[in-house]
């Protein structure tokens, strides 16, 4: 995430449609009339986020009611607040002027339609496609832009790390943005004549109604373990957020990899026609793939469809799981009637030069000495992935860095603490967000994981500026340190306060102290 303080990327030349269409085709009451006369360009659920001609959602939320900021959406240029009944109460007690159409119902429900009305996303006509899964989203993401562009064709894309449409990047605040900054985007990207687009699909989009109004050509379902049970309660309810998005109401088709029992759930029990993929020989599939060589420079595949369906090539980025990731892309585009050929055409060598931003990134440049990556990794299943496929393919000792997230599902860190430990020969326990929590509880924690493991040794430095340099005075020329955490992200959240922390930045400043880096 980022700092949140992004503006949401919009269409340039809007067009105006009248609010009384809007009430009458959701419903929605319109007790002082005044709305009836005027006309919206765009819709907003941030006050901060309003451009001129905006209709403003004010929507109760966990923390304050949207409707409290009604004053702020007027001082930008809102035409009108669409709110719930406890909204316009709001609104009248404070003595706003700003017109108000009122939903009967949560004003989140009609959002995702209301949004597509405005912005006309209904007759976008790019091939829109999805990806859903535990570890490896953004990752998939950026895939599917880079086959697209090799396939000649005109990628947009929405991720963690990113929004993005022809040159025109912002940096994101949430995996799955709001409907209203959704369907902005996608009005953005058909002016710009995007014509495939890639979408990060977070479980809290599918059950906070984010995605309405979209409907996906392809959608796929990486892998599945433990995260987000602050939210969800249990995994059972988390899973069921991400099967929610197989159904004929959200997508057409489907890919889906088999490698696990979630997986072939899915399969099963999908709604959609889904394609399969399996990475290991004896899964019934109806695609395969196999890793034919491997180094901490990347990874090479062959992939095998139906109907003699190939595709070998590699990807600049290490992990068995990076092939994966990119044999999905593929089986997606080829879901949504871009084939293989077209994909391979655009490609010298089958190679995919593909950069994710935070997503095993190195920091150093290869060749002699001790090599640094940083990536997103929060998750026992990333963590895991991730050593495993290091194990495969370091030449030396493994240093592994990393922190937990504060405030979030706290069941996870002692598995974190030991899957590091029986991963790597060296584990740092460093701080990342610890947001309201004590940050030494959060360590303690996760030391207890690491020292369960009895393997590796296991270091406290709770400054992550101070680890990254003692991981590097501890590492000999053959020695791969991978800080895991935080990814491309520009800040560290403490009690409360967004404090500027780019750890790819403190990484390579500490890699030239240390004469590592020119
Ligand atoms: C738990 C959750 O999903 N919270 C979301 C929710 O916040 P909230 O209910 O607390 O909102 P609030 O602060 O009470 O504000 C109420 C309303 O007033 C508006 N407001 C608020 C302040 C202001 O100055 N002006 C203004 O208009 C807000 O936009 C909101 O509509 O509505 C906000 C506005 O859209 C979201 O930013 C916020 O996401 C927070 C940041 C969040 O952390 N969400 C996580 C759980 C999330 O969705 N994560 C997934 C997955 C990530 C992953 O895979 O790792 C994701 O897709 O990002
Ligand atoms: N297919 C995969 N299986 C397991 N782990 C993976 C896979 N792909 C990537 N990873 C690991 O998970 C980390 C997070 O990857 P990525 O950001 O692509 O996932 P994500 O699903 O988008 O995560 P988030 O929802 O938290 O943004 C990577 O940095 C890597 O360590």
């Amino acid at each position: 995430m980022s700092t949140g303080d992004a503006l949401s990327i919009r269409p340039k030349h809007p067009v105006p449609v009248p609010l009384a269409a809007l009430a009458e085709r959701f419903g929605l009451a319109a007790p002082d009339g005044a709305a009836s006369a005027a006309s919206a360009t765009g819709v907003s659920l941030d006050s901060r986020d309003v451009r001129r001609g905006d209709l403003y959602v004010g929507m109760p939320g966990a923390r304050r009611h949207g409707a409290d900021f009604a004053a702020q959406a007027a001082e930008r240029g809102a035409v009108a607040i669409l709110t719930d009944a406890a909204g316009a109460e709001l609104v009248r007690e404070a003595g706003a002027t700003l017109p108000v159409l009122v939903s009967a119902e949560h004003p989140r429900r009609l959002l995702g339609e209301l949004s597509a009305t405005v912005y006309g996303t209904a007759d976008f006509d790019a091939k829109i496609l999805g990806i859903t899964g535990t570890n490896g989203k953004t990752s998939v993401v950026y895939l599917i832009a880079e086959l697209l562009r090799a396939a000649g064709l005109t990628p947009g894309l929405s991720s963690t790390a990113e929004r993005r449409v022809g040159d025109e990047v912002i940096p994101a605040n949430l995996t799955s943005p709001e409907a209203s900054e959704l369907h902005g985007l996608l009005a953005r990207m058909a002016e710009e004549h995007v014509e495939g687009v890639a979408i990060e699909v977070s479980a809290q989009a599918v059950v906070r109604h984010r995605l309405d109004g979209v409907h996906f050509d392809v959608v796929a379902f990486n892998n599945f373990s433990q995260d987000h049970l602050d939210e969800f309660g249990d995994l059972e309810s988390y899973f069921a957020a991400k099967a929610a998005l197989f159904t004929p109401e959200r997508a057409a088709r489907g890919v889906v990899v088999v490698d696990s029992p979630y997986g072939q759930r899915i399969a099963r029990e999908s709604r959609i026609p889904v394609t399969t993929l399996a990475t290991e020989y004896g899964q019934e599939a109806d695609w395969y793939l196999a890793v034919t060589r491997q180094s901490l420079d990347g990874v090479s595949f062959v992939l095998q469809g139906p109907e003699g369906a190939m595709f070998r090539g590699s990807v600049p980025v290490f992990g068995r799981f990076m092939a994966e990731n990119a044999a999905l892309a593929l089986i997606m585009l080829h879901e949504a009637g871009i084939p293989i050929a077209r994909v391979e055409a655009g490609l010298e060598g089958g190679r995919i030069p593909v950069f994710i931003p935070g997503r095993l990134e190195e920091m150093t440049t290869g060749g002699a000495g001790p090599r640094f990556f940083v990536d997103y990794g929060h998750t026992p299943g990333a963590f895991e992935a991730m050593l495993d496929a290091l194990g495969e393919v370091a030449p030396g000792r493994i240093i592994f860095l990393f922190g937990a997230d504060g405030d979030r599902d706290t069941s996870k860190r002692e598995e974190m603490g030991r899957i590091a430990a029986a991963g790597a020969d060296t584990v740092i326990v460093c701080d990342y967000h610890p947001r309201s929590e004590p940050p030494e509880a959060i360590r303690a924690q996760l030391l207890a994981g690491a020292r369960s493991a009895n393997r590796a040794t296991v270091i406290e430095e709770g400054d992550p500026r101070a680890a990254v340099r003692l991981a590097i005075s501890m590492a000999g020329p053959d020695d791969v340190i991978l800080y895991a955490g935080p990814g491309h992200e520009d800040h560290q959240e403490v009690a409360g306060q967004f404090l500027p922390y780019s750890a790819r930045d403190e990484v390579r400043g500490a890699l030239r102290e240390a004469g590592l880096l020119p």
